[in-house]
């Protein structure tokens, strides 16, 4: 029997953290060796001999963490959030001078999430009009979802591919907001409602008809599958990884 592959946990005091934690715990083949909150020194990821750190932390620190980690030739699998194309493309760089170190970056680990937003790439290219509504918790820090601006950003580029001009839209906002936020071309709409975990809306429409594609997390054990997937995929794959969906074999 292999070893198994040691784990540390960032923010492993939060929502997340604390539901990975158990996770890792619960999982054959995997060992936690470190459990890091706010205040912690990121070396004793190192000092625990961890080999993959999953951070769900919060956007103003992931991207130094996962610097620290790549330094340390430790693996990172990363959820959280606030990512864009100019702090991936500085642990992309980074990556390239630390040969056999990977970095998987996913903006919603669910499985349903990622088919949602796989569905949405493969239908935008048919559909004259796009939104996205994301609903969440209101404890949540950053709007939009990192999951919203994936998806949208997945649809933009499937219409681009496809040769679709603009979206229509002759709205005059009379209030700012009042269109949500535009990501790529593609509106993208934040709701925060004590209830709720976390959900999304795909909204595609055409005269007659409109397709919804929704995908709802009723508790963080959603995402804990993809988590470990990503875990134990990371150690064999160096470079950095942007969406569960290269790991599932899905169309990008
Ligand atoms: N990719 C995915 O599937 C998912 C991503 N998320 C994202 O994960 C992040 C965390 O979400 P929640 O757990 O709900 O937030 P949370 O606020 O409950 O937890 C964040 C934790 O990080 C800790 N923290 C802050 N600074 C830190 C530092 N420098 N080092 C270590 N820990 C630090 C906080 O003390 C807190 O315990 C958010 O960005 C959220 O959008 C959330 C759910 C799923
Ligand atoms: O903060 C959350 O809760 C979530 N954040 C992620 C995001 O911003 O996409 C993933 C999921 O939506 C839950």
């Amino acid at each position: 029997m292999s070893e198994p592959i040691r784990v540390a946990v960032l923010g492993a005091s939060g929502r997340m953290g604390t539901t990975t934690v158990r996770a890792v715990q619960e999982a054959d083949g995997l060992e936690l060796v470190a459990a890091l909150d706010a205040g912690d020194d990121l070396r004793s990821v190192t000092d625990a001999g961890a080999q993959v750190a999953v951070d769900f932390t919060v956007p103003s620190v992931t991207e130094q963490n996962v610097h620290v980690l790549v330094d340390a030739g430790v693996h990172a699998v990363v959820g959280t959030t606030g990512w864009d194309d100019a702090s991936l493309g500085r642990v992309h760089d980074h990556l390239l001078r630390a040969p056999g170190v990977g970095v998987v970056v996913a903006p919603n680990f669910a499985l349903g999430a990622v088919l949602a937003m796989s569905f949405a790439r493969q239908a935008a290219r048919w559909f004259e009009s796009a939104e996205v509504v994301e609903l969440h918790h209101p404890d949540k820090v950053d709007a939009p979802s990192g999951t919203a601006r994936h998806t949208a950003q997945g649809i933009a580029a499937a219409r681009a591919a496809a040769g679709l001009g603009a979206v229509p839209d002759a709205t005059t906002q009379t209030l700012d907001g009042a269109r949500g936020a535009d990501v790529d071309g593609v509106r993208v709409h934040a709701v925060r409602l004590r209830g709720l975990v976390a959900h999304e809306e795909i909204l595609l429409g055409n005269t007659g008809e409109m397709l919804t594609i929704r995908h709802d997390s009723f508790d963080r054990v959603s995402f804990m599958p993809g988590v470990l997937l990503a875990v134990r995929r990371v150690v064999d794959r160096p470079g950095l990884t942007v969406g569960l969906e290269h790991l599932l074999g899905l169309p990008a």
